[in-house]
């Protein structure tokens, strides 16, 4: 029998089980001897069933009262969720000292050398989504965060803005922000951080999102379509994740400054998130509800768009956003001169991307902003990079009900679709000007009125823990008529 330092054996509930791990996994292999009793035999292990846990997936391992005890996430079946089981079983043959460093070695690969034991800023708003926010933090997140040794100080929101006063008014030492909500909690967090004493400090504490709001688009951005949603993948991340510089986005509107750090929507697409609010119940099928209906009622939005435009062709930002996932440098400040190339330049009109060039036909609905995901059944802008320095815009011009509808053949279970908008730019910086009565706009889910405003890029500002080293990669993108463009977008 092995006796290397990777491996100890444990009596788990009479059963001789082998724990050892390896530079990818960690490994239970009940045991039990070959049909023989004989203690001549005691070498003699045949094994019965061997589980594989990645190693991203292990949180803890110790030894208490004389037994190792590991814990870690695993899937029931391929397509489940996460959930935190325990393994754990006297020490054989071992003394309790070799034990006690198999599990220190186990946790300083599974760690990747950092320290498991965070401190911690949790908030949680009990209202968030279908409200489960409280009940998923108790019974699934915190268990996750104390297993690993963690410090917590959590807060239950309990008004809107309140995480803006926590924020705004927070110590310097945690190592990350826990945001128990979705994307309009971040969007407090975030605007808290910005009237900071020590604002650009407070700026790089990286903010883990655990998804329990309705649409959790930044959750999606960070662990992607499978476990986006998944409140267990989350906390892990808060745990193994590390830092990813995104864009944030400056949005001015007279005397108001507002942080945003995802998407800035006019028209029907603000509508729909208006006009849903009483459906907080449904989850995201919310959007999806809302999007019918504001299809049939086709409202045009009369504004006056002017963006300081980068780029215009899709396919070229496709290939762009490969070669960064590739690992090519990011360009903001040097972007390719092909792309201000004369043929290339927005409605033929000239421009470089410190020119304004306006936008004038009539439209349906303009969603500004980054990530791939607003929401699981919407891929706004699938060609987003985090920190490009640019905002993506997604315009919808005036077209027929019938060509809208269709792009709902992507937003079943568990698909996405890139609504194929007339018109998609990458810019630096764009305005917008109400033509006709005002009414109200949404910058990450927050109702804002509509009067003239104009959002600029800070590049790299926000700091979100992820498991990549980009948004999530292989978003599946469909287009308008359903037909697949790409898959690992
Ligand atoms: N205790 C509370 N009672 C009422 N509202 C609250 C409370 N705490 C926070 N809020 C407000 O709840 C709003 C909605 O939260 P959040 O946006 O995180 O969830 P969501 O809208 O369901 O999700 P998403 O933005 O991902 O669609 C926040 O903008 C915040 O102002």
């Amino acid at each position: 029998m092995s006796t290397s330092m990777n491996q100890v054996l444990i009596d788990s509930r009479g059963i001789p089980t082998s724990l050892r791990f390896t530079d990818a996994s960690f490994f239970i292999e009940p045991t039990k001897l070959d049909g023989h009793k004989s203690s001549c035999c005691a070498g003699i292990y045949r094994r019965v069933k061997c589980t594989e846990v990645p190693l991203r997936n292990v949180v803890s391992a110790r030894i208490a009262s004389g037994a190792v005890e590991v814990q870690y996430l695993v899937r029931k079946g391929k397509e489940s969720r996460l959930n935190l089981v325990m393994t754990s079983g006297t020490v054989q043959n071992e003394d309790n000292t070799r034990a006690k460093k198999w599990c220190e070695a186990l946790i300083l690969v599974a760690y990747q050398g950092a320290n498991p034991s965070k401190n911690l800023k949790v908030l949680v708003n009990p209202h968030g989504g279908k409200g489960k926010g409280s009940a998923s933090y108790v019974s699934k997140v915190e268990p996750i965060l104390l297993a690993a040794g963690c410090t917590l100080d959590v807060t239950y929101t309990t008004h809107s803005g309140h995480a803006i006063e926590i924020a705004r008014e927070m110590k310097l030492g945690y190592d990350a922000l826990v945001i128990v909500s979705g994307d309009g909690l971040i969007h407090e967090v975030l605007n808290g951080i910005n009237q900071h004493e020590h604002r650009n400090q407070a700026f790089c504490i990286p903010i883990a999102p655990i998804p329990t709001g309705s649409g959790n688009g930044m959750s999606l951005n960070l662990l992607g379509l499978q476990d986006g949603l998944d409140v267990c993948a989350a906390a892990l991340n808060v745990l193994k994740g590390q830092p990813l510089k995104t864009d944030l986005f400056s949005f001015t509107q007279g005397d108001r400054r507002l942080i945003s750090f995802m998407s800035q929507t006019i028209g029907i697409t603000a509508d729909i998130d208006i006009e849903t609010e009483q459906l907080r119940w449904m989850g995201d099928t919310r959007f999806i509800l809302g999007y019918i209906r504001a299809i049939i009622a086709r409202k045009s939005c009369p504004i006056e768009l002017s963006m300081k435009v980068v780029d215009q062709d899709k396919s070229r930002m496709v290939d762009v956003l490969h070669a960064r996932r590739a690992g090519e440098s990011p360009s903001p400040s040097s972007l390719p001169s092909s792309l201000l190339s004369d043929d290339k330049k927005p409605d033929g009109a000239s421009s470089s991307h410190e020119e304004w060039t306006r936008f004038e036909r009539p439209i349906l609905w303009m969603y500004a902003g980054q990530g791939p995901f607003v929401s699981r059944a919407l891929m706004q802008f699938p060609v987003s990079l985090a920190d490009d320095g640019l905002i993506d815009i997604s315009i919808q011009e005036i077209t027929s009900r019938k060509t809208l509808l269709r792009a709902m053949d992507g937003a079943e279970e568990g698909q996405t679709y890139w609504i194929n908008t007339n018109r998609y730019f990458k810019a630096s910086a764009y305005r917008a000007r109400p033509l006709a009565s005002k009414g109200m706009l949404v910058v990450d889910g927050e109702q804002v009125p509509f009067e003239e405003f104009q959002v600029d890029v800070l590049n790299g500002l926000g700091t979100f823990l992820s498991p990549y080293p980009h948004y999530a990669p292989e978003f599946p993108v469909r287009d308008i008529q359903g037909k697949t463009q790409g898959t690992s977008v």
